[in-house]
Parts: C-alpha cells; sequence; structure tokens
C-alpha cells in the first residue's frame, strides 16, 4: 500500500535527525482533529450528520480504533463540536480565535495545539473532511514513522488524469499538454497515473512542525484507496461522500451481522407521535404508506418486524394498519420485552435493529446491532445510536432505516461473514 517517495535530503526543504534510539521512551502520536465552527460553505460542517453520524465522528472512530495514538483529540473553538468530540471520546483542545478564523492556516492551529502539550512528540493531524478513513491506514503509516523512520507521511490517492495548460490572454494562447502525449494517449491500463494529495491525512514530527513543515524531513506518501479516498471541498461534494461512506466507511469494530428482527417504536417512530382524541375516546393515529413500504420491504428480505410502546395502543388499530407486525404495548421495561423476544427468535444482539425515540429506547439503542433515531428523537437517544435519520418520526424514518440495513447488509453479505 505505502511506499516511500525521495527523502527530502536531496531536495525537501528540511533534514531532520535520524529517528529512535534504542532506549529511549516511544514516541507520543498524538491524533489530532481540528474542527473550527466556522466554516466558508456548509454551516457547522465538521459536526453535521453524514449518514447519521457527525462528520468528525467518521475519522474519531477510525483514530480511537486503530490503537496507535497515545491520545486522540479535536481542536476547536465550538462549545457544540466540543460535545460532539467528547461523546465520541476524543479529548478537546479549546483553540484560540487567532487560529479559528477563514484565513487560519492547518499549521497555525497545530503549532498552538503543541504549545500547550509539551508530550507530544508526533502530531497525525487527521482531516474530517476525508471521512472514509479506516484503522488500518492509520496503523500502517504509525509504523511508517515509529519502525521505518520517517519524519513525515501523507497520504495521496492515483489518479488517471490528463492535465493540460492554462490560457492565459495575452500570455499564453494555446494550451499544451501536460502528462500526456497526444499522439500516443495511454490507456488506463498502460499508464500508472499519477500521485495526488488527497487531503485524508498529515503525519509529522514535532521538530518539523515546529520549523513550520508539515511535509519534510525524511518524507513518505501513503496510497490510499481509491474508493476510501474522498475529499468534501465543495457543497456538492457531501451527497457524494454520504454514499461513499455509507459503502466503504469504517462502522467500527464490531462486525456487522445480518438483521433477523427490527424493532420500532410506536409512538414517534411509526407514527409521528400526534394522536387524534375524539369526544368518545377514540384514538386516531397516522403512519406514511413509505414506513409501511420501508417494512414490507424488510419483511420480503426475511427480517421480522415487531412494534413496542410504553403506552396503551388498541390492538385493532394496529390490526387496521395491516403491517403484518408482532406489537407489545404498556411496556413497562422495553429492554426485557426485547431480551425476550431475542432469546426467543434465539438470536443475538447484533443480530436485532432497533428505531428507537425516546429516553425509554436509550438501553435497547446501545444494546443493537444496529440502531437508529429520527431526526425529530430526543438527544439522549440521538446519542446512543450509529445512525440518526434524516427522515422524522412517521414520516419516513423506518423506510430509510430500512435503506441504511439493506446498505450494511450488503457489506455484511460481501465481506462473506457468518451469522453467530
Ligand atoms: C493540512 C492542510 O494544509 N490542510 C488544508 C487542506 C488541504 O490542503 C487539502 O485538504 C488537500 O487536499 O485544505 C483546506 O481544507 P479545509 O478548509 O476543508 O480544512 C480541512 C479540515 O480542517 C479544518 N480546519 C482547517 C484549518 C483550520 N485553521 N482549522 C480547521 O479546523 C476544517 O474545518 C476542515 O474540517 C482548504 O481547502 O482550504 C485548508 C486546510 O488547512
Amino acid at each position: 500500500m505505502a511506499a516511500p517517495a525521495a527523502d527530502s535530503s536531496s531536495g525537501g526543504p528540511v533534514a531532520l535527525q535520524p529517528a529512535g534510539d534504542a532506549g529511549r521512551p516511544p514516541l507520543h502520536m498524538a491524533a489530532l482533529v481540528l474542527a473550527r465552527g466556522g466554516s466558508k460553505g456548509i454551516p457547522l460542517k465538521n459536526i453535521k450528520l453524514l449518514a447519521g453520524v457527525p462528520l468528525i465522528g467518521w475519522v474519531l472512530r477510525a483514530a480511537l480504533d486503530s490503537g496507535v495514538f497515545q491520545s486522540v483529540w479535536v481542536s476547536t473553538d465550538h462549545d457544540e463540536i466540543e460535545k460532539v468530540a467528547k461523546q465520541f471520546g476524543a479529548k478537546v483542545h479549546r483553540r484560540s480565535s487567532e487560529v479559528s478564523k477563514d484565513s487560519s492556516t492547518s499549521l497555525d492551529a497545530i503549532v498552538e495545539f503543541l504549545q500547550y502539550h509539551d508530550e507530544v512528540d508526533v502530531i497525525g493531524n487527521i482531516q474530517a473532511t476525508s471521512p472514509c478513513l479506516h484503522p488500518t491506514d492509520l496503523t500502517r503509516v504509525a509504523k511508517m514513522i515509529r519502525e521505518d523512520g520517517f519524519d513525515s507521511v501523507f497520504s495521496v490517492v492515483r489518479r488517471h488524469q490528463f492535465r493540460w495548460s492554462e490560457i492565459k490572454k495575452g500570455v499564453s494562447e494555446v494550451t499544451v499538454p501536460q502528462n500526456l502525449n497526444p499522439a500516443k494517449r495511454p490507456r488506463r491500463q498502460d499508464w500508472d497515473g499519477e500521485l495526488y494529495e488527497n487531503g485524508s491525512f498529515y503525519f509529522a514530527k514535532r521538530p518539523l512542525i515546529e520549523k513550520g513543515y508539515l511535509q519534510g524531513g525524511k518524507m513518505a506518501y501513503y496510497e490510499m484507496r481509491a474508493e476510501h479516498s474522498v475529499d468534501i471541498d465543495v457543497d456538492i461534494d457531501w451527497p457524494i461522500a454520504e454514499q461513499r461512506v455509507l459503502r466503504y466507511g469504517y462502522f467500527g469494530k464490531e462486525a456487522l451481522k445480518e438483521v433477523k428482527l427490527l424493532v420500532c417504536t410506536i409512538d414517534g417512530c411509526l407514527t409521528t407521535g400526534h394522536i387524534y382524541v375524539s369526544g368518545d375516546e377514540k384514538e386516531i393515529l397516522s403512519y406514511d404508506v413509505r414506513d409501511a413500504t420501508g417494512i414490507r420491504l424488510l419483511q420480503k428480505r426475511g427480517v421480522e418486524v415487531r412494534l413496542i410502546s410504553e403506552r396503551d395502543c388498541s390492538s385493532k388499530t394496529l390490526s387496521a394498519m395491516k403491517l403484518g407486525c408482532a406489537a407489545e404495548i404498556n411496556v413497562a421495561d422495553k429492554l426485557l420485552v426485547v431480551e425476550k423476544w431475542r432469546k426467543e427468535m434465539g438470536l443475538c444482539w447484533k443480530e436485532v435493529a432497533y428505531l428507537g425515540n425516546e429516553e425509554s429506547d436509550v438501553e435497547c439503542l446501545k444494546k443493537a446491532g444496529m440502531s437508529a433515531v429520527p431526526a425529530d428523537g430526543c438527544p439522549a437517544a440521538q446519542k446512543a445510536t450509529g445512525y440518526i435519520c434524516k427522515c422524522n418520526g412517521g414520516r419516513g424514518a423506518i423506510r430509510e432505516f430500512a435503506e441504511h440495513i439493506f446498505l450494511l447488509m450488503e457489506k455484511v453479505n460481501s465481506a462473506g461473514k457468518k451469522l453467530c
């Protein structure tokens, strides 16, 4: 995967001492995700949900699970970002406004971080704008720094793109090819392509950074797989990144299992939570046909769907919905009921998916192999889940979660994973 580039002593900007004498304590390698509150395009981009996960969450998960960092940090100037960073298990450096401006560079923010953290020898600056990062990428780069003695390593991707010079009025009126011979245009398979910095990460040792460089000394690149190389630069990159991350992103240490049971809370998930009450005390609930379709699709693929509610809910009303789902109502402890169902069906928790929106759903959301909360679910529920829907409860959240489950199940199947 990784291939070393030329040593910069033959033309690079900085030459450093060789690293790592035996007997020296191991280098303290800190992951540092820069996440300022302001952003040029998308507001609060760094914590905007990408496929149900705050943007910084994707890379923090990979950094923490890689196990190669002595510490994992988010440098931010914003309270909300601080909260999200801590939820994911990162430490937070509250940075000054000086390095949080539109004009501030990453290097400015990294240098400031180092001024407050004497213990850190190596910075792995991981950019949240490349959310398809995997722990294995970080493990390999850490080895290049610790064992192979590189002072800096950054990520690149291979592209097969023909470059042409720019036409500038009064300077150059015609274009000329930059990396091809038009008389002999190579086919993709006959050309190795070129390496482009893709912005996923920049690892560098402290002395180099203190000299004002993120790249230098004994330098190498790390070539990322093209499908993992995603860079959210402008707004239109967002939906593409979302599709990419769903297919190729890192979803955590736990291996996914095929889902066999989806449990869905009735009020606020299947329904909007609004109840119309008539003078004769009859209740009218409404649900979305998109959600009924989602349930039918799940059932077709062999996923049993069951409904659960803390409240009383007429069995006649439920059967009138014609969803073909067993339901349990007046439930004081949802976890107990789902445990009972799970055991009856001989399933492990990883084979259970759960859609809930309330405090009473939190335990089940945490235990389920896949979980989701509608966009209008309560904050405690949102904190406990791996996927926050774009749709509200009773307005397509089940259909959306069903699609998410199908996508992840494709991943399970293509990885050839066995059931428990
Ligand atoms: C290491 C580095 O030089 N990173 C720069 C990268 C890099 O050159 C490209 O990704 C390469 O493809 O480009 C920029 O990238 P961008 O502005 O998207 O920033 C990448 C991530 O870093 C956060 N950031 C950046 C600078 C700063 N002072 N504080 C920050 O918190 C952003 O919020 C975002 O999450 C650019 O496009 O202008 C600016 C970045 O500073």
